[in-house]
């Protein structure tokens, strides 16, 4: 596949779920519908779109989620178990887009629940999944407590993926951001040149009134500073008060120099911003981390594994 970094429109979208799944599922396609129409070519929900955000909700929430490569209109894909995916495969199709489905409770046949993202190309494809790899398990006393290992299973892959003439793209979940290894790997890439690399890591994600004034913007600038790439952080909007998870909203991208380049605040709403893959070259030569580092002094933790 050639990679020609050819400039795309990004949309996120930041909504509050309630509820009704169906309505979900169709509000959210409305905000892809829109982001599209300003020109997104590659479109990100945030975590949980099909479902509130709790630990009491996932298992009533959870569906099937069929094998990459699989469309809505595959032969073992049944409309009533996994009314997302299907509903995820026709837009990216009808629309033309790279769609990062933001996440939702996945259940399997072995009965666990994860927290997945499904990423479909403009056919319609499922391309791949990324499951949780790290679960949201805190404790701030007066602040917030949440436990997602008590009824998820956490991932155990990396994902990264390709959109072609453009550049791969990393996935991590929410939580995954504070990890920095994750997008060390993705961003250095296999090869040893490094030419496999990511050009950006989008996080759908649900940090909270807690944690997001702490830390969302940090960490998103910290993995974007780290690695000379561009962030992309989607998350729900804040709903209304005193009713179920405060999402901290902040939807936001990071450019390659660790610059927030457009952040929505807490309210529902589409953000569209160009990312210019070939802008990590100028990056990466002025600033050359890339090449000083010191590998003799130091493990190079990226080729670790896998
Ligand atoms: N919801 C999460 O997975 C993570 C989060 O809110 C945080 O890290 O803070």
């Amino acid at each position: 596949m050639s990679i020609l970094n050819r400039p795309q429109k990004l949309g996120l979208i930041q909504f509050a779920t309630g509820a009704d799944k169906s309505t979900n599922l169709s509000r959210a396609s409305d905000f892809v519908r829109q982001a599209a129409s300003s020109g997104a070519s590659i479109v990100v929900l945030p975590e949980c779109f099909n479902s509130p955000y709790g630990t009491q909700h996932f298992s009533s929430y959870a569906e099937p989620i069929p094998s990459p490569g699989s469309t809505s209109t595959s032969t073992t894909v049944s409309a009533d178990l996994s009314p997302s995916f299907i509903a995820m495969s026709n837009l990216a199709k009808d629309l033309k887009i790279h769609l990062i489905a933001g996440s939702i409770p996945e259940s399997t046949s072995d009965n666990k629940i994860y927290n997945t993202a499904m990423i479909f190309n403009p056919l319609g494809e499922l391309i791949t999944t990324h499951r949780k790899i790290h679960l949201f398990d805190i404790d701030i006393p007066g602040g917030i407590t949440f436990k997602e290992s008590d009824v998820l299973s956490a991932g155990n892959t990396p994902t990264v993926f390709s959109v072609p003439e453009v550049g791969n793209i990393g996935v991590g979940i929410c939580y995954d951001v504070r990890f920095p290894e994750l997008a060390m790997m993705a961003a250095r890439g296999k090869e040893q040149d490094g030419k496999d690399g990511v050009f950006m890591m989008v996080y759908p994600g649900a940090f909270n009134t807690t944690t997001g004034p702490m830390h969302w913007e940090l960490l998103a600038r910290a993995r974007a500073v780290d690695n000379q790439i561009y962030v992309a952080m989607c998350s729900p909007a804040r709903g209304e008060e005193g009713k179920g998870y405060p999402a901290y909203g902040h939807t936001m991208v990071v450019g390659p120099k660790g610059e927030v380049m457009k952040e929505l605040q807490t309210e529902e709403g589409v953000l569209v911003v160009e990312v210019v893959p070939e802008k990590l070259q100028e990056v990466r030569r002025n600033i050359p981390v890339t090449t000083q580092r010191r590998f003799d002094v130091y493990a190079d933790v990226s080729k670790a594994k896998p």
